[in-house]
């Protein structure tokens, strides 16, 4: 008996499968990760199952949906690994819009109302809904389950995901709804475990392909960067983050239409547009560290994703009335030992005092304190588990005691 999770983000696709004990959802038995699913880029599958390590490399197909290959291997993998016995598919899908403020079981009907949210999230709503597709195809008698990156905002503040707009607009759903609640519910269940301030005025950095921040009281999310749509907030590895309204009027009247639009927004800006070169920050430190005839383009990527997770965290602050803990998260907050030194430093008049020791022996494996004795603010750093979150999910709604 196992759950399998799959998250389907903007740049991978990542699984795990959790066995059941006693009913509770346990660490994974089998992970993995497809990279390399950009346009151009060369997907290839890394996995772990009971200890051994195994890659290989996945053609890309004539028609270029290299998504769906990805979960068609997937789905190959799984059934292959004849000796677990599936209980149930868990989804992470980013959109659920005010319909779904839980995790569901999907049907048809959840489905096709699930696809009204692609436009709001192109480089991972079609991609999730996809995988639903093809585990119910692979599974038809295993329950699917949808577990929403939005849900875990539910409980913000009107103030908070209310956009000045007419009424009309408001009542026809366009607000704010926040996204990465999976990783941000999962972060939260950590530090609760960790310190006892996490119940307090807490910030939680998700900072992978997609990027933000979330403002947390009593652990409940009480404001977050990203909006209507998967666009808004903190700089990213191919979307802009938030833009003046006003540029969108002015390139429309330019000329330019929809698709250039939405290409130029969610795949040609952010650190790639900045830099000219890579989306990847770990791509733009080496080019910054070798000097290379790139490199001012490079610190000007990261010096502009920095400014902006400096300043955004500036307003959560602010909404929370200060700071009891900061917590990094995501390929970039989970790995990148500079730009936790750079924004700590940026916020020092807060009385956050980073242990510049710990912050460099913080592996990315699991949850380490990186402040001082003296700092007024914890700082963590915080190995997020979707995977993990949208299995205890799935396990909760199908009564298994998670
Ligand atoms: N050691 C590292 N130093 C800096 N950045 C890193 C490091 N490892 C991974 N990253 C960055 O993390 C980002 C991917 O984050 P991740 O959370 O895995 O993405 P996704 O949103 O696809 O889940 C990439 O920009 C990658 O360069
Ligand atoms: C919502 C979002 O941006 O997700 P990811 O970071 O997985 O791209
Ligand atoms: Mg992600």
């Amino acid at each position: 008996m196992a759950i399998l999770a799959v998250n389907a983000g903007s740049s991978s696709l990542k699984f795990s499968l959790h066995p059941l004990e006693g009913g509770r959802v346990q660490p994974h038995a089998l992970s993995g990760c497809v990279q390399g699913l950009e346009p151009g880029g060369s997907p290839r599958m890394d996995w772990k199952y009971q200890g051994e390590k195994r890659q290989e490399t996945l053609a890309v197909p004539e028609d270029g949906a290299v998504f769906v290959a990805a979960l068609r291997r997937l789905r190959a993998l799984v059934q292959s690994l004849e000796s677990v016995g599936i209980t149930a598919v868990a989804h992470r899908v980013v959109h659920g819009g005010g319909v779904y403020t839980e995790s569901v079981r999907v049907t048809d009907e959840v489905l096709q109302r699930l696809s009204r949210f692609n436009s709001l999230a192109p480089l991972h709503q079609p991609h999730n809904l996809e995988g639903i597709r093809q585990f119910s195809a692979a599974f038809p008698d295993v329950p699917q389950i949808a577990c929403f990156d939005t849900a875990f905002h539910a409980g913000m503040p009107e103030v908070d995901y209310a956009f000045a707009l007419p009424r009309e607009l408001r009542d026809a759903g366009v607000r704010r709804y926040g996204f990465h609640g999976l990783s941000y519910q999962y972060i939260m269940s950590v530090l609760q475990r960790q310190t006892l301030r996490a119940n307090g005025r807490v910030v939680m950095a998700h900072l992978g392909n997609g990027a933000s921040l979330c403002a947390c009281r009593d652990g409940v999310s009480m404001s977050t960067t990203m909006g209507f749509s998967a666009l808004d907030g903190l700089v990213m590895g191919t979307r802009s983050g938030s833009l003046d309204a006003g540029l969108l009027l002015y390139l429309l009247e330019q000329g330019w239409a929809h698709a250039q639009l939405e290409k130029l927004l969610y795949k040609q800006s952010g650190l790639l547009g900045v830099s000219g070169f890579s989306a990847d920050m770990r791509r733009l430190r080496e080019e910054v560290a070798q000097g290379g005839e790139r490199s001012a383009d490079a610190r000007r990527a990261i010096d502009l994703f920095t400014h902006r997770v400096v300043r955004e965290t500036g307003g959560m602050l602010a909404c929370l009335g200060g700071l009891d803990v900061l917590a990094f998260s995501g390929g970039i907050g989970e790995n990148d030992v500079v730009l936790r030194e750079q924004v700590c430093v940026r916020l020092a008049w807060l009385g956050i005092r980073m242990d510049w020791q710990r912050n460099r022996e913080a592996d990315g494996k699991a949850a380490h304190a990186i402040h001082a004795p003296d700092s007024a603010v914890e700082i963590w750093v915080i190995p997020t588990d979707e995977g993990r979150v949208a299995a205890r999910e799935a396990a909760a709604l199908l009564s298994v005691v998670a």
